[in-house]
């Protein structure tokens, strides 16, 4: 017995020894560099990531109240990699302006590396050649102010069968959800501009997205504890996503081929003389197998490339959550406020149409109010909360304090749009009239820092205005056409506008 308590002993006092040697050395290390900002304690091998959420708290909100002891600039460590967190409009302009170019990198993730063709997809690849030429090339040909104009036609028919979907819906007396419907606009516009034509409807796709997002957001515990990475190949984390990665290339080669198909077939007719495809017509994967074709960049764009920069990278990380997550959050906060929903009809009601008619780009120019309504929306509810995560790539000096080299940033978009400095009028309150009165010179070019809902800086969106175009003739026509109400005896008032909580809207049909 005493033997036994003799080794029982000796195990606890060497698992103390052990935290308390960790302990110590993760305090120095955090303390390695003088000037290091401002930093909370931290744990042995997890750092700070239990302070990111406990009990259900977004890490966005939790951030917020690290910040509100820490200050605007703060380094927390995930496991072992070192994470500054940006919390003001001054900071924020520090990372993405002063110093963008140290900032420009994004950190490597093992999700996104087998999932995304090892970085070539533009929001994640790594700042360099690859990433200059292909986001240029983004911005010139897939997302130019002219490309956007021409999915034109493919907006309006979209908005207007989500129109008649609604309507048809009324006359059974039935209830709308509203996410399921956003989801299914954003989807098939995208689909359509990406691709060329709609396949969220195929059931493979649909299957293949829904695993793709949960799989992206899973956390690989080798990013931040790089000794334990055994743990995701054991938990079988790495064969899923192994797999994953496989069936979606499959699709997405049935795609590309479908289009080097079609491509083919065009210009045998054109050899005939019989016709010729249409500039406006042309998909992103059209524009890039030109590319291609033409050889317009200085190395090869290959397969994986169009796969990742054309396909998978516009439907699903950049171009159709984030747009109706925002619509979403917008349909929300107009529930709740029944004041913007009025006000909001009264201007898109001023344009008259017919019953079938739906409300067409041409009518949306002077809706102040309703481009108002989104920039609050993406002020209270931006859909990246944290931006993306960027990566610096040299030592830097801010506000004093030192930034090494590989340190983590996440800029907290979120906690800047609500600061009371920027938006003193009632900043958690929901007020499109800021954007026409106090605030009305904010745009979303990334150069007024207190609000950044698509970035700033060399990483900003290039997708604003394919997404804001969407955002317009979307809500404009909801609102023309119909009024909305709860279900459920909800009052407007109590609807809960945490973050995560599901919305399922009802609505009555517009008394005209
Ligand atoms: C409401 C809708 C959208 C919001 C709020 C949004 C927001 C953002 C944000 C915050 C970033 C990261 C910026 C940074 O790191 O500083 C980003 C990156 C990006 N977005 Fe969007 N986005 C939206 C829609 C779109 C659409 C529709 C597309 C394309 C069809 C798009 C394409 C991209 C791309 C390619 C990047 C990566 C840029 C880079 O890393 O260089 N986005 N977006």
């Amino acid at each position: 017995m005493a033997e036994l308590i003799n080794n029982e002993t000796l195990s606890l006092v060497l698992v103390a020894v052990f935290l308390i040697l960790l302990y110590k050395r993760s305090s120095s290390t955090s303390n390695s560099t003088k000037n290091s900002p401002p930093s909370p304690p931290k744990l042995p091998i997890i750092g700070n990531l239990h302070q990111l959420g406990a009990r259900g708290t977004p890490p966005h909100r939790a951030l917020q109240a690290l910040s509100r002891v820490h200050g605007p600039l703060m380094l927390l460590h995930f496991g072992s990699v070192p994470v500054l967190i940006v919390s003001s409009a001054e900071a924020a302009r520090e990372i993405m302006k002063t110093h963008d170019l140290a900032f420009a990198s994004r950190p490597k993730s093992t999700a996104f590396e087998k999932l995304l063709y090892n970085y070539k997809v533009v929001a994640i690849a790594l700042y360099g050649d690859y990433w200059r030429q292909v986001k240029s090339k983004c911005v010139l040909n897939l997302l130019s102010a002219k490309k956007v104009q021409s999915f034109r036609g493919v907006r309006e028919e979209e908005t207007r069968s989500m129109i008649n979907k609604i309507k048809e819906t009324s006359r059974r007396g039935g209830v709308v959800n509203v996410r399921k419907m956003l989801m299914t606009l954003t989807n098939d516009v995208v689909s359509r501009a990406a691709l060329g034509r709609k396949y969220y409807d195929n059931g493979e796709f649909k299957e293949l997205s829904t695993e793709f997002t949960e799989l992206a957001g899973s956390l690989h515990v080798g990013d931040l504890i790089p000794w334990l990475g055994w743990l995701s190949r054991l938990g079988g984390l790495d064969a899923k996503l192994v797999s994953l990665a496989k069936r979606y290339d499959e699709f997405l080669d049935t795609v590309l081929q479908e289009h080097i198909d079609k491509t083919s077939d065009i210009s045998n007719r054109n050899d005939q003389g019989l016709d010729d495809q249409n500039e406006d017509n042309k998909d992103f994967v059209d524009v890039l197998l030109e590319i291609q074709r033409e050889n317009l960049l200085n190395f090869p764009l290959d397969r994986v490339s169009i796969k990742g920069v054309g396909v998978v990278l516009d439907m699903f990380l950049a171009g159709t959550d984030t747009t109706s997550t925002l619509l979403e959050w917008a349909m929300a906060e107009i529930l709740k406020h029944p004041r913007v929903m009025s006000k909001l009809q009264k201007e898109v009601r001023g344009v008259i149409k017919g019953e079938e008619e739906i409300l067409t780009e041409d009518d949306l120019v002077d809706m102040h109010y309703l481009k108002g309504v989104i920039k609050e929306a993406l002020r209270l509810h931006p859909p990246f909360t944290l931006l993306l995560p960027k990566m610096s790539t040299q030592d830097v000096k801010i506000n004093g304090y030192d930034i090494k080299t590989n340190t983590q940033v996440l800029v907290n978009t979120w906690q800047i749009g609500r600061d009371p400095e920027s938006f003193n009028d009632k900043p958690e309150e929901f007020e499109p009239e800021r954007f026409l009165e106090d605030n009305s010179g904010l745009s979303y070019k990334g150069t007024d820092f207190q609000f950044i809902p698509f970035g700033a800086g060399r990483r900003i969106c290039p997708g604003i205005q394919f997404a804001t175009t969407v955002n317009e003739i979307a809500l404009a026509n909801l609102l023309h056409k119909f009024d909305w109400t709860l279900v459920g005896g909800v009052r407007n008032e109590d609807l809960d506008m945490t973050e995560s909580s599901g919305l399922t809207i009802g609505y009555c049909k517009k008394s005209s």
